[in-house]
Formats: structure tokens, C-alpha cells, sequence
């Protein structure tokens, strides 16, 4: 019997969603053979002040940001619950859903990537999914100290048929554009009423435009 596909999430605040999230994501689905992406939305970021945007208007710029990539979905599991939104929780409820064979990826920048051993039981996470990872840019390669580049060391593998054979515990650092935004300086730049074309999809600065987002 064919293992299932690889089911890949990629989590975020996504306040507002923008390139550096979609561009890097769709070179390492090409990268890694992912047939689709989806979204997760959390409710309450674990190390982030709450979003500007509420959870209904962030859903919404996703859904304009993604209607006409058929590579992604949306899943808004993490909207339900009103406790700080922990990937490991998140995961526990779709491995009970789908079975301890079902090969899962869960997509992080490498930001992300280097402040990993400060998410809520971070061990646990290669136990649930893999790991992969986009670049991004202003980021070391380096991990921050010898415990946590040893544990990258153990896990990292460049075979990418193996993503789709083992249900978890492997990382790949895929090599994706390096795409210089980030929400923050979006939110910044309409702050002061400047162009952010060219950051993020034409139908989400139209959906920013019409509610009033951003304005402080
Ligand atoms: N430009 C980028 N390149 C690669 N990965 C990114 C980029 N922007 C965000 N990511 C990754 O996307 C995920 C969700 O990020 P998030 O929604 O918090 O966006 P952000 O731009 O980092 O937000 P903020 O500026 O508000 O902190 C994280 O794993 C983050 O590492
Ligand atoms: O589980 C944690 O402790 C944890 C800590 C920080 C971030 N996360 C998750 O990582 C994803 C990216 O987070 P962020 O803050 O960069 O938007 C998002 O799904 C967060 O819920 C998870």
C-alpha cells in the first residue's frame, strides 16, 4: 500500500499574509513535492503580541491571497481555541485525526528555525512532524549554541523521498528565495501611508485598503 501524502501546514500570524510567506513556500512545495500547503492561522501567537488584524480579517486577506494559488488551503483549527497557540497542541489534535502513519511537515522560516528551543515542549515537535524549513533573509545558518546545532546536525536530511516515507522526525533546510519582507514592515509602512506594492498580492492590498487596516 502507498504511504499517504505528505500533509505540510505552515503556521503563522499572517498580519497581513505577503510574499516572503507565499514565494519561498512555493519553491520548496516544487523543492519537495508538495502537492498542497495549508495555512494555519493561529488565534493567540505564542511570542508575539496579539495581531492588529482579528482572526476573521486575516482569514480573509489569506483567502484573497490565495484564490488563485490551488497550492494552498486554509485550516483554522488554531482559531477555536482562545489558549496561546502552541504548534505541539496543534499537532497532538491532527495526529489523533490522522494516525500515527501519516507523514506530516510542518513549514517554519529560518527565524523560526533559531528560537525553536523556546517553543512549548519543542522536543516533542520532531515526535508529531518534520520540520521543513525556508530561508530568510537577515538569518544566520548557524544554529545559537552547540546543544541546538548538534540536534539540527542529528535530524537534518537532504533525501527528500524520505519526507514522504516517515511519518516524522527529519529536517530540511530547503533552498528558497530569499525575500526580504516581513508583516511588521508592512504594518509599518501603512502606518505612514506608504506604497507596499509589490510585498503582497494586489487583492490583499485591495482588502487592507477597503477595511481600513493598518491606519494606527
Ligand atoms: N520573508 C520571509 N521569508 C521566509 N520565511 C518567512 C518570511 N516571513 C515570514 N516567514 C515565516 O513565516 C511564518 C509566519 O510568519 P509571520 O506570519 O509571523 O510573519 P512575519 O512577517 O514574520 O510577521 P511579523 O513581522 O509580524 O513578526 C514564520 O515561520 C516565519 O519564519
Ligand atoms: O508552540 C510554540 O511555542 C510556538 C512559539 C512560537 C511560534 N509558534 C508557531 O509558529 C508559527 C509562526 O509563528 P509566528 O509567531 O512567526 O507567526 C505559528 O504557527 C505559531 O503559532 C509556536
Amino acid at each position: 500500500m502507498n504511504s499517504p501524502a505528505l500533509q505540510a501546514l505552515f503556521g503563522g500570524t499572517f498580519d497581513p499574509i505577503h510574499y516572503g510567506h507565499l514565494r519561498p513556500v512555493e519553491a520548496l512545495a516544487r523543492q519537495i513535492g508538495l502537492q498542497q500547503v495549508t495555512l494555519l492561522p493561529n488565534n493567540v501567537p505564542p511570542h508575539k503580541p496579539q495581531p492588529e488584524a482579528s482572526a476573521a480579517q486575516r482569514v480573509a486577506m489569506i483567502e484573497q491571497a490565495i484564490a488563485d494559488r490551488p497550492l494552498f488551503n486554509i485550516d483554522l483549527r488554531e482559531l477555536q481555541r482562545q489558549t496561546p497557540s502552541y504548534t505541539v497542541e496543534t499537532l497532538r489534535g491532527l495526529r489523533a485525526e490522522r494516525g500515527p502513519q501519516q507523514p506530516v511537515g510542518f513549514i517554519i522560516g529560518q527565524d523560526s528555525l533559531l528560537t525553536l528551543h523556546h517553543w512549548h515542549q519543542w522536543q516533542e515537535l520532531l515526535e508529531l512532524c518534520h520540520l521543513l524549513v525556508c530561508k530568510r533573509p537577515g538569518y544566520p545558518a548557524e544554529m545559537a549554541n552547540e546543544e541546538m546545532q548538534n540536534w539540527l546536525d542529528r535530524h537534518v536530511c537532504r533525501d527528500t523521498a524520505r519526507f514522504h516515507q516517515q511519518p516524522h522526525g527529519l529536517i530540511y533546510l530547503a533552498d528558497t528565495p530569499m525575500i526580504n519582507i516581513s508583516a511588521t514592515e508592512i504594518r509599518q509602512r501603512y502606518l505612514q501611508k506608504q506604497s507596499c506594492s509589490d510585498l503582497l498580492p494586489d487583492a490583499v492590498i485591495d482588502y487592507i485598503s477597503h477595511a481600513g487596516l493598518y491606519r494606527g
